[in-house]
Order: structure tokens, then sequence, then C-alpha cells
């Protein structure tokens, strides 16, 4: 394993109440990598996620993030370099919170603005991010208010705002209707191709929501891993059966994936 890379997790364990969210796992994720996370519900996804953010320790095994050995680096520091939008992380942004406001906080690692002052450029940068992800005429509404695909849009922009070294998705497509999950896909298509862009790591249940540019995947089912590598020789038919436990058709269109029972 390379400690070095941007995420190295060797032989990693989580167990919980007699429990394995996760055993023994191994993966790496180097600066330039766009990986998919794809199981069904129970894999062990959030959990390895929660690993790569920093906020669990494996029992077991050791984790690098960022070149940082998790257990012997300061995690609120370390969290500073990461990204992460989750559903979970959303639910603790105060509703009447402006949304320019959710996305300029993540400067200072905080949900809920108090008496922060902001930097003029901490302001450009959250506006500019807002229109990245199409949603730059929402700035002055509240959160509570937005539909649940604006939301998401909002979450990924306040998770890009530190410019982070990581970038780390769980689930951004789930509760979207057709429309605002085919947008959020090609928003998330051009992050994967731009160079400058941090190393992404999305997870999923659906073949559907992997955005082209997504390069490796690895497939996981109960908190094993059924497969892993690059995207062209790893999701197949025949892995993704195994991971989902059920005999699937893989098919694949200009770049993106469908599946259905065989
Ligand atoms: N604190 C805990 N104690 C015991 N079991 C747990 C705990 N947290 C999670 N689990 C279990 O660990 C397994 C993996 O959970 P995890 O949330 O990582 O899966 P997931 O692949 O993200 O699932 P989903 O797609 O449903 O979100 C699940 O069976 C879950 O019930």
């Amino acid at each position: 394993m390379n400690p070095d890379a941007v995420i190295s997790v060797d032989k990693a364990t989580i167990t919980r109440g007699g429990t394995h969210l996760i055993r023994q796992i191994s993966w790496q994720v180097e600066l330039d990598e766009r990986w998919v996370v794809l199981g069904p519900n129970g894999a062990g996804k959030t959990s390895l996620l929660n690993l790569a953010a920093a906020r669990v320790h494996p029992t077991r095994g050791t984790v690098h993030v960022l070149g940082e050995r998790l257990g012997r680096v300061d995690i609120s520091e370390l969290r500073t370099r990461i990204g992460f939008a989750s559903a979970a992380l959303a639910g603790t942004v105060p509703a009447d919170e402006k949304v320019l406001d959710v996305v300029v906080t993540a400067s200072w690692s905080v949900v809920g603005r108090f008496n922060e002052r902001y930097d003029e450029m901490d302001v450009l940068r959250a506006k500019g991010l807002l229109d990245q992800f199409g949603v730059a005429s929402l700035a002055d509404r509240t959160f509570g208010t937005l539909s649940e695909g604006e939301r998401k849009r909002v979450q990924i922009a306040r998770a890009l705002m530190t410019d982070p070294e990581l970038l780390l998705l769980d689930e951004p497509a789930a509760g979207l209707d057709l429309g605002a999950r085919e947008d959020l896909v090609r928003r998330l298509a051009d992050l994967a191709e731009d160079p400058d862009s941090p190393a992404l790591v999305l997870v999923t249940h659906h073949v559907e929501e992997i955005p082209p540019g997504f390069g490796h995947v690895l497939l996981l089912r109960d908190g094993g891993v059924v497969a892993q590598g690059l995207i062209e020789e790893t999701l197949t038919s025949e892995n993704l059966s195994k991971t989902f436990d059920l005999p699937l058709t893989l098919s694949q269109v200009d770049g993106r994936f469908a599946a259905r029972a065989s």
C-alpha cells in the first residue's frame, strides 16, 4: 500500500456491537482518480466513506487519508482538506440558513452563521460554486425552502468551498426526479473531467447514476469487496450480479450504464 495516496485503506474492518460493517477492505485512491463505490443497501458503503472522511476509525487495519494515518493525526485539521456531502450532513443545516451562507460557512467548518466575518473572496467563490451547480439564483433563499435536487447541488457547492483535496459524495442523486438526476449527473461528469478537480469518490446503489468520467469502481457486498478496479474491466454483468445477488444484465451507451434483471 502507498500511504501517500489520497486514500489508502489496508485490511480495514469496522465492528459495532459484534457486527462487521466492513471487513478486511483494502483500497487505494490516487490523486487524479474518480471512484464509484457501488453496492446494495447495507453493503457498508457509507461506513467505508466515513473512514475516508476521517469520521470513524477502523477497528482493525490501517487507514491513511491525504498521507495522514487515522489515529495519529489531528482529525479536525484533516477534515478541512476533505469535502463531504451526504444526506446526514444536510440534516444538520438549519432550515432558516441562507443558501449563500450554507456554502460560505464551509470555510470555517461550521454550519449556521453566527458572527463570522467572511472575506469578499470567500463570498465570490461561494457564488461561483453555486453558479457551477446551476443554483446561483437561489443564493438568498433559505435552505429549508429548497427542493431535494436543489439541496443536493448546494451541498456539493459547500463541499467544494474549501478547495478540498478529496471530495466524497454519499448518494448525491438519491431522491431526485429524472430531470434533476440527469442534470446532476451531467454536472458531476463536468467535475470529473476537470483536471483541477480533487480526487472524487461517489457512493451509489444505481449504475444509472454513474457519471461519465468516473474511471474506477469498488463493488461492495456484505461489508466485503466483490471486485475493484478500472470501470470498463470491473463493472460487468457478472460482477454486478454477484454484488446484488441476482442475475443482472448490464448495458452501456455513450458512457452511461443501465442494468436490468436477466
Ligand atoms: N452502529 C452500528 N451498529 C450495528 N450495525 C451497524 C451500525 N451502523 C451500521 N450498521 C450496519 O452495518 C451495515 C452497513 O451499513 P452502511 O450504512 O455502511 O451500509 P450502506 O451500504 O451505506 O447502506 P445503504 O445503501 O442502505 O445506505 C448495515 O447492515 C447497517 O445496518
